[in-house]
């Protein structure tokens, strides 16, 4: 009994295989494609897999990359594959967005992996979710797993972009995190580092200001690491949260589908 998880990002796409679709499994193997590469898994990447004999994801790319996920996924032609959608309720979180269904979807997936985490850890705690992507998103979860609301900024790639396309004189290649930038490409990689860095810790005082504790800080995403020397608050660096959180979805489905 094999499991495939799928992360589909607006960057890459990011594979996971476990021993079984339950929280703590084996990984078996793992990889990550940028999009643009997505339609060669079926004859590099996972050729060489054991079929696995269930499959959950999460894409927040868009319907036609998910369509060519999809293809890929025909190599295995006994697989149903399944997508997580953000609901109003899933694994003991409950979703406080205005319309749960617009909830971007890998959000959704990755709190309900930190929720796991924070139960195994310091129940009775609120929790502070990061996800360094393309996009960055900055989530809080209170001490009863209420998702409370979110911050989505630019990540480093966009914010750097952004700047080139917008002024005349921004062209310079990525510089160092500085206290006290003092040239352009210093000032650039400081600024977009410490903007999300500010993001973090704000979104820390907010939580604390609404629950009256610390909320514990998970950081994930391909970009986490960049942040993690500059983050003045505690964290725990959890590159599988949203895989975690598809293992969770996976268990629980399972359980459902077995009660009489
Ligand atoms: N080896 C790498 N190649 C490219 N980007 C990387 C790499 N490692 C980290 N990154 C950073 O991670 C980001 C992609 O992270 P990822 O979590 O895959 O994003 P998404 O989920 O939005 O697709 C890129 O924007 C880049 O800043
Ligand atoms: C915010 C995101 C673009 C993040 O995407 P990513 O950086 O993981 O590629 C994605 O979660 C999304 O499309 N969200 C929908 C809007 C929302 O969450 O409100
Ligand atoms: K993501």
């Amino acid at each position: 009994m094999t499991f495939l998880a799928i992360d589909v990002g607006n960057t890459r796409l990011k594979w996971a295989q476990y021993d079984a679709p339950r929280p703590g499994a084996r990984l078996l193997a793992h990889g990550a494609a940028f999009l643009e590469r997505i339609d060669e898994l079926a004859e590099q990447e996972w050729k060489s897999l054991p079929a696995p004999t269930a499959m959950l994801g999460c894409c927040v790319a868009g319907e036609p990359i998910r369509r060519r996920v999809e293809e890929q996924l025909e190599l295995w032609s006994h697989l149903d594959p399944s997508w997580v959608v953000s609901s109003a309720a899933e694994c003991g979180v409950v979703n406080g967005y205005d319309h749960p269904g617009r909830l971007g979807v890998d959000r959704w997936v990755a709190m309900i992996g930190a929720r796991a985490h924070l139960l195994a850890q310091a129940p009775g705690r609120p929790a502070l979710v990061v996800m360094v992507g393309t996009a960055v998103t900055v989530d809080a979860l209170d001490e009863t797993g209420r998702f409370l609301g979110g911050f989505i900024l630019p990540g480093h790639g966009i914010m750097l972009r952004a700047l080139e396309s917008g002024t005349a004189g921004l062209r310079v290649p990525t510089g160092d995190v500085r206290d006290f930038p003092t040239n352009t490409s210093d000032a650039l990689t400081s600024g977009g580092t410490y903007a999300i860095a500010g993001a973090i810790e704000r979104m820390y005082r907010n939580i604390l200001r609404r629950c009256g504790v610390p909320p514990v800080c998970f950081l994930t995403g391909g970009a986490g690491w960049k942040m993690a020397p500059y983050l003045t608050v505690d964290f725990q660096l959890v590159e599988s949260l949203v895989f975690d959180g598809l293992l969770r979805i996976a268990e629980q489905r399972a359980a459902e589908r077995a009660r009489p």
